[in-house]
């Protein structure tokens, strides 16, 4: 992805958040030098423990840095937040099992004081782009696993925000389903023109998707790589047996080996 002279929608500068803990101090971000530009889809890779979640959990002020900056809409954090600026997914679903898929969606537009047109318009509207329309009467249980998770990228799509962070949200399903999602997902970011930060353990699926590539590694958490694909955007699944694809992937994977010789 070329530079483009927008502002960056996600900005750190030598970003550092070292924990204070019982057993010593842990660095889980160290130095992080880091520019988002509108529109890309970014994946961050590395081992456990080195700072993928706790960088997201920043850029929603859910975490306070201990050193650097870091812009998120070209505002702080926390204003950022309060302006609602993402939508955020977990690994788990985490949907509320006693409501209804379009209940579950609703519950932080109702908190937000939504009209129940504007909520139903909206449920609508999310549920067709993770393609689930005609399942917003049902409960969580009665859904696949793939589609609680899509169902969980129709709930944090809801507000409408151009950033949405994703912590590993396919990393518990089966090869297959993650295959199929990773695909609507590209189509969902291409129809909608979000920024995507997006936290994997999974080399393909992290070059499948990205537009960058950051690869991380541990104590302290940093960046090791940052890899701008030269992919095209459009990804039909088999562009993975391509010579690119293959480039991209050893490169990832050379990344993370000295991450991990670092350690030693
Ligand atoms: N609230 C906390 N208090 C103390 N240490 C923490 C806290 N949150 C994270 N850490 C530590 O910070 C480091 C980075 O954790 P983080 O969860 O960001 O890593 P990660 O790359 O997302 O790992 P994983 O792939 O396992 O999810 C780890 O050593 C972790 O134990």
């Amino acid at each position: 992805m070329q530079d483009t002279a927008e502002a960056p929608v996600i900005s750190a500068t030598s970003l550092d958040l070292t924990f204070q803990t019982n057993d010593g101090p842990v660095h889980a971000l160290s130095g992080v030098d880091l520019n988002i530009a509108k529109g890309e889809f970014v994946s961050f890779i590395g081992p456990s423990g080195c700072g993928k979640t706790t960088f997201l959990r920043c850029i929603a002020a859910l975490e306070m840095p201990t050193g650097g900056t870091l812009t998120v809409n070209g505002m702080s954090a926390d204003d950022a937040r309060r302006a609602r600026a993402y939508g955020y997914v977990f690994q788990a679903a985490g949907l509320y099992p006693w409501r209804s898929i379009e209940k579950n969606i609703a519950l932080p537009l109702e908190i937000m004081g939504y009209s129940k047109a504007e909520q139903a318009d909206r449920i609508a509207r999310v549920l067709d782009l993770v393609e689930l329309s005609g399942f917003g009467k049902k409960y969580p249980w009665q859904l696949s696993g793939g589609m609680q998770q899509r169902a969980s990228i129709a709930r944090a799509l809801a507000f409408d925000a151009d950033i949405l962070l994703m912590d590993e949200p396919f990393g518990a399903l089966d090869e297959i389903v993650r295959d199929h999602l990773n695909e609507q997902l590209l189509e969902l970011w291409a129809r909608t023109e979000k920024t995507i930060a997006f936290v994997t353990h999974s080399i393909p699926e992290a070059v499948y998707l990205s537009t960058k590539i950051v690869v991380m590694s541990p104590r302290p958490g940093r960046i090791t790589d940052v890899i701008d694909s030269p992919l095209p955007r459009e990804r039909p699944l088999d562009i993975r047996d391509t010579p690119e694809f293959l480039a991209i992937a050893h490169r990832v994977r050379e990344g993370l080996r000295a991450g991990h010789a670092y350690e030693d």
